[in-house]
């Protein structure tokens, strides 16, 4: 029966998801349920991922060094075509089966598929083959959203000429989280958010944060996180929150200043 409610266009929120390769092999059918439970609440499901400790098994298996500055990967062009084969080869895949298992339909992506994550390189002097997201195609995401298929991107962004540049995951998830104005963005490690002085934050605000990275309080893969934790907020998506597989962990808030000047 057709009714006013069902004429209505129905407005779905979006939510981003990144899976840090830290959590990505320990995760169960209970995880996954989240992601229905989520879906039947009305959230088109975006998920992202990481890989860093199967890259690094990867570079040790084949001998090839690498070193990490401010959470972010130095990348040889050895390294990136390590980098490459095991996200889309690998831990891509191995999550797409896992949530189809689960009975969520999900397809593999990387920043080549349909132009998905265009790039450019960071700062190739410092970073090697490390690149910046210069475009996301919302397009293709929103499609498949739309036909409730869960996209999984693996953090390879595209550059010319099939160049493939190693972008850290959390960056991704932060990048296509403001390119589709998502509602939600759900940072999932293997720590139960910020701990600062051996305490958990439920909360946290910008400002926190860059005073706990000076003192050194934030240190290594968790800079990436709260980086783009605080440009997805202070791009106004409502809820960022960093999370372990329980899905409890740090909110992300603007401050009181920060919040009455939006007023
Ligand atoms: N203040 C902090 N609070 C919690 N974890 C921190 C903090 N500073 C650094 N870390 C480190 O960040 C790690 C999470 O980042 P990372 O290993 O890159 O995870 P993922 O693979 O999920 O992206 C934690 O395991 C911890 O070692
Ligand atoms: C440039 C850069 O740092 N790339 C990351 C990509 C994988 C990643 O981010 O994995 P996690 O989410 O598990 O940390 C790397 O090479 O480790």
């Amino acid at each position: 029966m057709t009714t006013f409610k069902s004429m209505l266009p129905t407005v779905r929120k979006k939510i981003v998801i990144k899976l840090g390769g830290s959590t990505l092999e320990g995760l169960n059918k209970a995880f996954f349920s989240n992601f229905k439970n989520l879906q039947q609440e009305g959230y088109d499901i975006i998920i992202t991922h990481g890989g860093g400790p199967a890259i690094n098994r990867e570079l040790e298996k084949q001998n090839v060094s690498s070193s990490v500055l401010n959470g972010i990967r130095v990348t040889s062009e050895k390294a990136i075509n390590i980098v490459q084969s095991t996200l889309i080869g690998k831990v891509n895949p191995a999550l797409v089966s896992e949530l189809n298992e689960a009975g969520i339909l999900a397809v593999g992506l990387n920043g080549f598929d349909g132009q998905l994550l265009q790039s450019e390189f960071l700062e190739q002097e410092t970073y090697g083959f490390v690149g910046k997201v210069t475009r996301v195609n919302t397009e293709l995401i929103n499609t498949l959203c739309n036909n409730h298929i869960v996209p999984v991107i693996a953090c390879v962004g595209a550059f010319a000429n099939g160049q493939a540049l190693n972008i850290n995951g959390d960056t991704v998830a932060s990048e296509v989280a403001l390119a589709i104005e998502a509602e939600s963005l759900l940072l999932v490690t293997d720590v139960t958010g910020i701990r600062i002085e051996g305490e958990y934050q439920e909360e946290a605000t910008p400002s926190l944060i860059d005073q706990w990275i000076d003192d050194g309080y934030i240190y290594g893969g968790m800079i990436p996180k709260v980086k783009g934790a605080i440009q997805v907020l202070e791009a106004g998506v409502p809820s960022v929150q960093i999370v372990d597989d329980q899905l409890t962990g740090t909110v992300i808030v603007p401050s009181f200043s920060e919040k009455m000047a939006r007023l």
